[in-house]
């Protein structure tokens, strides 16, 4: 008989991380976690939904088992973390954006596309619009921002910016523009941009409106690649949208260097994917659907590095920032004077 010296269990494994997942979007689109705030039984949440009770009764018990829920004596309460972001009552309720993240990198499409190729259209424009809707993406990010995203730049920026002094800032393809939103909030004398595509600009349009500030933050629609930015910036945020650079990385990095006021900052948050494209697998895995429709994008962390010490700038001491970088997903960069 054939020794079995590999088991085949990581496989049997990645089917049951599968069902998980359909699980936790089937609860989501179901909205159980929105009933489970408290201990509830099976027969109360099909009172208050309509269910069909047997049916929910499984249910639940299986996202129990899978760590979603808490089960006492066949009644059944959110775990913390799925209270927090998949109860609809929730201020960080994450449950459409989840939703809408899977959809937008989703696999569907995988076998198609490896046989026959990409979307001619696609390919031919490289639009990063064309394949993904960043429109939803921003008005949905406007909240998820606030999962970590947001927080973690604050404080790192307090280590680097004077609450006393006037500070201009521009929040580069921005979304829902949020980072600048709270970065103004904090500084009393700062104004900014959110420069974002004609297709999205609506979106900071609104959150602006909403957080009062049409005063000190201006929108601007625009194409990043061929239009003017501005200038005299203390501080660019460039949060996920470098990649969309792709082949033009080394104008972008000029152009962001020539925005920027002497000793000025550019905050990065980039996809940090090595040179063999191998990891992070998050990211190889998430921008997939997008290149096998055509979409030249993604870049490794190095030539984006490279881009912006060959523009003249300089990768900030970690010091000036002690303790934030664990938290950080970002980092910065700040303006050297060479190549003024
Ligand atoms: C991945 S999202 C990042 C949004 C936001 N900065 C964040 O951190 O969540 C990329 C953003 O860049 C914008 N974008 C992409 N290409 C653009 C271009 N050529 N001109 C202007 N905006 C662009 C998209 O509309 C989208 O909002």
């Amino acid at each position: 008989m054939h020794t079995v010296e590999l088991s085949p269990k990581v496989f049997y494994q990645r089917i049951q991380e599968y069902q998980e997942a359909q699980l936790l979007f089937a609860g989501i689109r179901l909205d159980v976690f929105s009933h489970l705030q408290d201990y509830s039984s099976p027969g109360e949440v099909a009172a208050h939904t309509g269910y069909h009770e047997r049916n929910l009764r499984l249910f639940l018990n299986s996202l129990a088992s899978i760590g979603l829920l808490d089960m006492q004596n066949g009644r059944y309460k959110n775990k913390p973390a799925a209270d927090e972001y998949l109860n609809r009552n929730s201020d960080t309720y994450l449950g459409d954006y989840i939703l809408f993240r899977e959809r937008m990198t989703g696999l569907e499409h995988v076998e198609e596309r490896v046989r026959n190729g990409p979307v001619a259209e696609v390919e031919q424009s490289n639009d990063g619009l064309g394949v993904y809707d960043f429109y939803t993406l921003a008005k949905l990010t406007a909240r998820e921002m606030y999962t970590g995203r947001v927080q973690s730049f604050l404080k790192a920026a307090e280590c680097l910016l004077n609450k006393n002094e006037p500070v201009k800032v521009l929040d580069l393809g921005g979304g829902p523009g949020v980072m600048a939103i709270e970065l103004i909030k904090n500084y009393p004398g700062a104004e900014g941009v959110v420069f974002e595509h004609p297709e999205v600009a609506r979106v900071p349009e609104e959150t602006v409106k909403a957080a009062g500030l049409e005063g000190r933050i201006g929108i601007v629609a625009g194409d990043f690649l061929s239009d003017d930015i501005g200038k005299h910036y203390d501080l660019i945020i460039a949060s996920g949208i470098l990649d969309f650079a792709k082949e033009n990385i080394n104008s972008m990095a000029d152009k962001l260097y020539r925005a920027l006021k002497p000793s000025g900052y550019l905050y990065l948050v980039s996809h940090d994917v090595s040179e063999d494209f191998l990891s992070p697998k998050e990211s190889i895995v998430g921008w997939l659907s997008g290149q096998l429709d055509g979409l030249n994008v993604l870049l490794c962390k190095t030539s984006i590095d490279s881009a912006l010490m060959a523009a003249g700038f300089e990768s900030l001491n970690k010091d000036r920032i002690a303790g934030m970088m664990n938290n950080l997903q970002g980092e910065f960069y700040v303006k050297g004077q060479g190549n003024e």
